[in-house]
């Protein structure tokens, strides 16, 4: 029995993007970067930004935070977890399972938000599916402004590389910016104890999967276990590098370039002895956003051959995000009607 086999690689060998050059405001930096970002979102679907704006001192100022709300007794944990909210707001913890009973439960626990609305919001009036208010620790009120406030950043870098990845498909500008009016953006903080070599690998930190979302920053610590699947089907390393976003392409993203961008798929297997965090912000669109293709790709049945997970969409129809969300999230997480956790 053994965890599952991986490859070591260099940091350098996942593409590398410095946003410092766009401070130049040159035109023609600016598409030279965008059509290297498209390049990277088509070989690996993966890569690290770096100087984007988002100063490692408030990222270590995150995983300070997020280290003090799972350090929280459990039971002020439970008191917010997933399954009293049927927005899929709030704690999750170890091994929780959702509707779907062919999955394993992931050896982390997590605590995640969506947008903030008030009561008063149209959407909540009119009482659209996930769309509220968060739940948030009471012992802890750092963590809200915290999390708010970094959404809110979040928020605003997505909305710069929403206009990078058209201009890098040479597509205008907003063509993606306009599926992002009131968007379905997740944040989560998640912790994952360190797993033995000898263990049998039936339980992983999180499970292999693609992410659904349009695509993902991810600030990890420097204890390293996220494990991504090349183009030469390994399971290579993308090691820490402090201060920067790993990013990566996720379905609807797939879907909008018929393929042309990779979901590619990724796990997470903390190999390194030592508590790790981790921090994604999952850039997703509007609830009513029709994902459908917006090009052609001419190399589509290339992009059909990657292996396909639980989270993997098929594409083949005009889906809104709305819908992939909700069959998602219903069969990964627990609710107010479904709740489990994995023997
Ligand atoms: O924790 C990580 O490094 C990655 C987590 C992840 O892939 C996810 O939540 O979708
Ligand atoms: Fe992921």
């Amino acid at each position: 029995m053994a965890l599952p086999e991986f490859k070591k690689v260099f940091a350098h060998e996942v593409p590398v993007i410095d946003l410092s050059v766009l401070k130049s405001g040159d035109p023609a930096v600016y598409r030279d970067i965008a059509h290297r970002i498209a390049e990277a979102s088509h070989t690996m679907g993966f890569f690290y930004v770096v100087n984007h704006g988002m100063p490692a001192s408030r990222i270590d100022a995150m995983f300070d935070v997020a280290r003090r709300f799972f350090a929280l007794p459990l039971e002020e944990k439970m008191a917010i977890r997933l399954a009293l909210s049927d927005k899929y707001r709030g704690y999750l913890p170890f091994k929780m399972m959702g509707a779907d009973p062919s999955l394993k439960g992931n050896l982390h626990e997590a605590f995640q938000i969506h947008t903030e609305l008030p009561p008063d919001h149209p959407a909540v009036l009119a009482g659209k599916p996930l769309h509220g208010a968060n739940q948030w620790p009471a012992s802890l009120p750092e963590l809200k402004v915290a999390m708010l406030d970094y959404f809110r950043d979040m928020s605003a870098l997505s909305q710069t590389f929403l206009r990078m990845f058209a201009v890098g498909l040479d597509l205008p500008p907003d063509s993606f910016t306009r599926y992002f009016q009131c968007p379905m953006m997740q944040l989560r903080i998640m912790h994952y104890p360190p797993q033995e070599p000898t263990e049998s690998g039936d339980h992983l930190g999180t499970r292999p999967h693609t992410d659904s979302g349009a695509f993902t920053f991810l600030a990890q610590d420097e204890v390293g276990g996220l494990e991504i699947l090349s183009p030469a089907g390994d399971w290579i390393t993308v090691p820490p590098l402090r201060g920067s976003f790993v990013m990566n392409i996720g379905e609807m993203m797939k879907i909008w370039t018929d393929g042309m961008y990779a979901a590619t798929p990724h796990r997470v297997i903390n190999r390194y002895g030592l508590e790790r965090y981790s921090m994604p912000f999952f850039a997703t669109p509007d609830f009513d956003a029709v994902i459908t293709p917006l090009l052609s790709n001419p190399d589509r049945e290339k992009a059909a051959e990657m292996p396909r997970f639980a989270t993997s969409v098929a594409g083949d129809r005009p889906i809104t995000c709305g819908e992939i969300l909700t069959y998602l999230y219903g069969r990964i997480w627990p609710s107010t009607k479904v709740q489990r956790v994995d023997a």
